[in-house]
């Protein structure tokens, strides 16, 4: 009997399904001639407005709260799937995304200045060497935002960043820098990160109250450092500079975490190699140029939006990820400054500005997100 039921049941599902499929095929023709209208007109795919109205109407004509709650999650995702099928055939038309980006075939290395922050021996001056040898010019300032400014001035060609750790995270600050000038990500290098702890030559780890080096540093030492319960731990600019400083305050009760290298250069011994936690502890610096350039076979872009404070706006925002086939890498948010719960998406995709679907992709986020800013395709 019962068997019997469900299938008379299923058996009506499956023609009210043959409708619905057979009304969206004629909603997304309908769809598809409004795609052709603005691409005549220059009118942009997302009419906000429209779908608001929409939503509005259709939600109007249901009572029950989880009914309308419903026939809202449908709608809004029906006139999504529209929209990235309008955008699609913009695309077929030769309309793309606005960007100012000029691929390259080889990113131009002569003759070229390089910007870090910190002094020798930190471990963004090591990140410079290994990306860009020893044989170009490669100076520093005393921060983060000085580096970005010698870029955009024109007064360094590059500059160097750390904006990764593989046990720490996000360098935060660095995601902030991104947005308030106008560089370029144009590559990135990965830098294996071995810290030290670092002493006078005289000194003995018994002998240590004061431990300085980069918070970063701190956080990624922090099992071993905070088992030495009475260590003082201080932050300084950099791991470097916590060097320097041990070795010019001669007093063996202090020490830095730092590299090795750091170590050599600030004539510093090592009381206890390798102290971060994580072996493979790894940070990721990116490379920085004032011109919108990008390497031909590059194969990752980095973009930053913000969103509307709304119930699923992130959730719609993906969207035009997966409806073209764009493998997202990575994510991250920012607080915005002066706007208090509001956030700034920081996001890594696989892909190549030349790409269509990357085209289709940030083509949609640019209407349908504000302050859309291609950061970088490396
Ligand atoms: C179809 C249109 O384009 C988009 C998709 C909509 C829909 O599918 O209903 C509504 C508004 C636009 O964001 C339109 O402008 O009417």
């Amino acid at each position: 009997m019962k068997t019997l039921d469900l299938q008379e049941i299923r058996k009506q599902l499956d023609g009210i399904d043959r409708e619905i499929v057979s009304l969206f095929e004629k909603r997304m023709a309908l769809s598809g001639q409004v795609a052709e209208y603005k691409i005549e007109t220059g009118k942009p795919v997302y009419d906000r407005e429209r779908e608001q109205q929409k939503i509005e109407s259709v939600t109007g004509m249901v009572e029950d709260e989880f009914q309308k709650q419903a026939v809202r999650e449908l709608f809004t995702q029906m006139m999504t799937i529209s929209r990235h099928f309008q955008y699609k055939l913009m695309a077929e038309h030769g309309l793309k995304a606005e960007n100012d980006f000029r691929p390259v075939k080889n990113l131009p290395a002569n003759q070229v200045r390089v910007v870090y922050q910190g002094v020798e021996g930190a471990y963004t001056h090591e990140a410079a060497l290994k990306y860009f040898g020893a044989d170009v010019d490669i100076y520093h300032v005393d921060s983060w935002e000085d580096a970005m400014k010698e870029v955009e001035a024109g007064t360094a060609d590059y500059a160097v960043l750390p904006i990764e750790n593989s046990s720490a995270g996000a360098v935060t600050h660095n995601y902030d820098l991104l947005i308030k000038y106008n560089n370029y990500i144009v590559a990135e290098t990965l830098l294996p990160v071995d810290h030290a702890l670092l002493g006078l030559s005289e000194a003995e780890e018994g002998d240590i109250k004061t431990v300085f080096s980069h918070p970063q540093a701190l956080m990624q030492c922090s099992e071993f450092l905070n088992a030495n319960r009475n260590w003082r731990q201080i932050s300084v600019e950099n791991t470097a500079v916590a060097a320097k400083k041990v070795f010019e305050d001669g007093d063996p009760s202090q020490a830095a975490v730092a590299s090795e290298i750091a170590g050599n250069i600030y004539g510093l011994k090592v009381l206890k190699s390798s102290i971060n936690h994580n072996k493979n502890n790894t940070t990721r610096f990116i490379i920085l140029s004032r011109e919108p350039i990008y390497r031909e076979d590059a194969g990752k872009i980095s973009i930053s939006f913000e969103l509307p404070h709304k119930s699923g706006s992130l959730y719609n925002m993906l969207s035009n990820f997966i409806y073209n086939g764009v493998n997202m890498m990575m994510i991250e948010s920012r607080p915005i400054l002066g706007r208090n719960w509001e956030y700034r998406f920081f996001i890594d995709i696989e892909g190549n500005l030349s790409d269509a679907s990357i085209q289709n992709a940030l083509k949609g986020i640019s209407e349908e997100g504000s302050n859309m800013r291609v950061l970088g395709n490396y």
